[in-house]
Formats: C-alpha cells, sequence, structure tokens
C-alpha cells in the first residue's frame, strides 16, 4: 500500500490575469481552487494513473472540509488528523507575465496531534511505500521528517522524500529510496547554481554520498536527470507543449515515477521515463495529469543513459 504525507495540506487559488502590477487591484479572468500541497497531489495522479493510495497530514477548518469533500470526489482515500482550530492554508498561484505563488502559514499542530500521525504511520510494514512531501508549518520542529524516518526505520517501508533543503538533507542518513529535487532546490542545498548535467551530477551524487538512494533532479521545461542507487545515470528532455499549470508537475513525476516501478518491476529506466511523461501531462493541462495524456507524451519520450 501506498500512503503519502502532507503536513501542510492547501487549496489552491489558481488564478489568470493579463497582467499583474504590485500594489494595484488586479482582477483575474480564469479561477480554479484546488485541492493541493504536494503529497495531495501525488495521491490524486497516483489515483489517475490507476494506483490506490491512503492521503495523510493534518486538515482544519472550512478549507480542510473542501480538501476531503475534493479527494472524496475524485474517489482518492484519506485518513488525515483533523485539528480543532484553525484552518488548513490557502495558496494563491498567479500566472500572469510570470508566475507568483503566495503560500500561506498554516495551523498550528500540537504535540497530541503529532502523535496521532505517529500511531497512523506506525501501522506501516514491510512492501508498503511512504511519501513524505511538501513544508511543513513554522509551529513544528523541523526535524520532524527525521523522527518519522528514525520510527520507520527497519521495517522494509519504501520512503520517497520530496521537500526542501534542511528537511530533506536532514533525512537522507535513513536511506530514502528516492528524492526528488529539481536543479535549483539541488543547487540551493550547497550555495552553488547549477549549469551543465555534469554539475547536476556532481551534486546528486552528493546526496547520495549523505544517503540517498536515488535522485531524480526535475529541471521543469528541460526535462530531468536520475542518478540510481547502482550509480547509472539518465536524461530526459521535457516534451514539447503548451505550459498551461505548473502547480504540481514535481509531484506528478514523483507519481509516474512510482508508476513506473509498481508496473515495470523497479526498471528504473521507465519508471524515470513515466515520471517526466506524468510531469510534463500535468504542466500542459489545467488538472493534473490523467492516464491518456501520460500514455501519449510516454510514447515520445526517449531518455538516453549518461554513463
Ligand atoms: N514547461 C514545461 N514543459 C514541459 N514539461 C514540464 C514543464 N514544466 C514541468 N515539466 C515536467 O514536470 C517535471 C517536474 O517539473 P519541475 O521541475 O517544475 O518540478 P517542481 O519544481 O518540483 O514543480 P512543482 O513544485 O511546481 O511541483 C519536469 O521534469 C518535466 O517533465
Ligand atoms: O509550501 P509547500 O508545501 O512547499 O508547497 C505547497 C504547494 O505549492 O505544492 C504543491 C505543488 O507542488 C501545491 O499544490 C501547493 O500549494
Amino acid at each position: 500500500m501506498i500512503y503519502t504525507v502532507t503536513f501542510n495540506p492547501s487549496l489552491d487559488y489558481i488564478v489568470r490575469l493579463d497582467q499583474f502590477t504590485a500594489g494595484e487591484i488586479n482582477r483575474v479572468n480564469y479561477e480554479q481552487v484546488l485541492a493541493g500541497g504536494k503529497g495531495i497531489n501525488v495521491s490524486i495522479v497516483l489515483h489517475n494513473l490507476g494506483h490506490e493510495s491512503t492521503a495523510l497530514g493534518f486538515v482544519a477548518g472550512f478549507t480542510g472540509d473542501e480538501i476531503e469533500r475534493q479527494l472524496d470526489a475524485f474517489s482518492v482515500r484519506h485518513a488525515f488528523v483533523r485539528l480543532e482550530k484553525g484552518f488548513s492554508r490557502i495558496n494563491v498561484k498567479a500566472k500572469a507575465q510570470s508566475e507568483t505563488e503566495i503560500n500561506g502559514q498554516g495551523p498550528d499542530i500540537s504535540e497530541a496531534k503529532q502523535q496521532e500521525l505517529f500511531t497512523r504511520l506506525d501501522r506501516l510494514g514491510a512492501g508498503d511505500t511512504l511519501v513524505l512531501a511538501g513544508s511543513i508549518p513554522k509551529t513544528l520542529p523541523d526535524d520532524i521528517y527525521e523522527r518519522i524516518m528514525a520510527r520507520l526505520a527497519g521495517r522494509g517501508i519504501r520512503i520517497v522524500v520530496d521537500a526542501e533543503k534542511k528537511l530533506l538533507l536532514n533525512v537522507l542518513k535513513y536511506h530514502p529510496f528516492l528524492i526528488k529535487p529539481n536543479n535549483h532546490e539541488l543547487g540551493d542545498m550547497f550555495g552553488v547554481t547549477l549549469k551543465t548535467d555534469e554539475e547536476i551530477l556532481t551534486y546528486a551524487k552528493k546526496l547520495q554520498e549523505k544517503g540517498a538512494e536515488n535522485v531524480l533532479i526535475s529541471m521543469a521545461g528541460d526535462g530531468a536527470i536520475l542518478l540510481t542507487a547502482d550509480g547509472k545515470s539518465y536524461k530526459s528532455p521535457a516534451p514539447k507543449g503548451e505550459l498551461v499549470n505548473s502547480v504540481g508537475a514535481g509531484d506528478s513525476m514523483v507519481a509516474g515515477f512510482l508508476t513506473g516501478c509498481i508496473e515495470h518491476a523497479d526498471d528504473l529506466a521507465e519508471a524515470f521515463a513515466l515520471g517526466v511523461a506524468t510531469g510534463s501531462a500535468s504542466a500542459f493541462s489545467e488538472n493534473l495529469a490523467t492516464r491518456p495524456e501520460v500514455a501519449a507524451l510516454r510514447a515520445t519520450i526517449q531518455a538516453r543513459q549518461l554513463n
């Protein structure tokens, strides 16, 4: 069974404007409200690709109700810990001349509520996959991912982590099966700007030296690079198409990669190609990728081995 954890789920308020001017009243010409947060997006795309998962994490207030309602409507299983105070955040994603994001802070999570999540996670066992994805609210200690991985260590659970900087760096010693920073996040972790494939591979290897197994580096419209646990590396350009909505492209890539692992007996080159196709299918669509969209793009992708 696959479980995703989103510590700070959101309603994504996605708007488009002809022009955005800071300090002025800006009026939108398109708007949509979607349940979001990285783990939730992974669960939705896994469902679209035919694989069930359970979305875990914390929800609160009227926005939490809407997140659960949307997941029910998509038939995505969830078992969130309900918080009594506050509301799940609203994240604004505005696309005009460029894309601007304003991500909310999220509700407070007490120690008792954290324990409730831990109790749910204690049910996981050998053969399960756990996806830990996204930022954590300010009120949580920044070693929370680490604490979860330490608690679950040695149980044969495959763990995927998609998080930024310290959150990610701190869990590498627990040997996550897959991590998916984008090229900018990878550079930020080491205080460098990465320009070439060689530079990206050099720093991806540093994450492996710190304990990661497979390192998937997404590069938006430039595709992706995979460094596998056995030292092989692959590169794929992104398929060409019109960028409609990049929100959740990275999460879709994680869902596509996991789908490839499930359907192709851990053939990581195939998982990689399916990951790229799924990320791009989401980028080219108003909503997250569907199976037919992914299949059409997969047929166009030719990843090449770099070594
Ligand atoms: N403009 C684009 N054109 C084609 N494919 C894209 C584009 N943007 C994203 N993708 C696809 O989605 C994958 C993941 O994108 P990206 O690198 O933007 O992830 P991310 O930074 O984690 O995104 P997010 O945080 O918005 O989910 C890329 O590797 C690519 O396959
Ligand atoms: O603030 P975080 O947790 O880093 O990112 C949250 C978020 O931007 O990530 C998803 C896209 O990847 C969106 O659905 C959501 O709004």
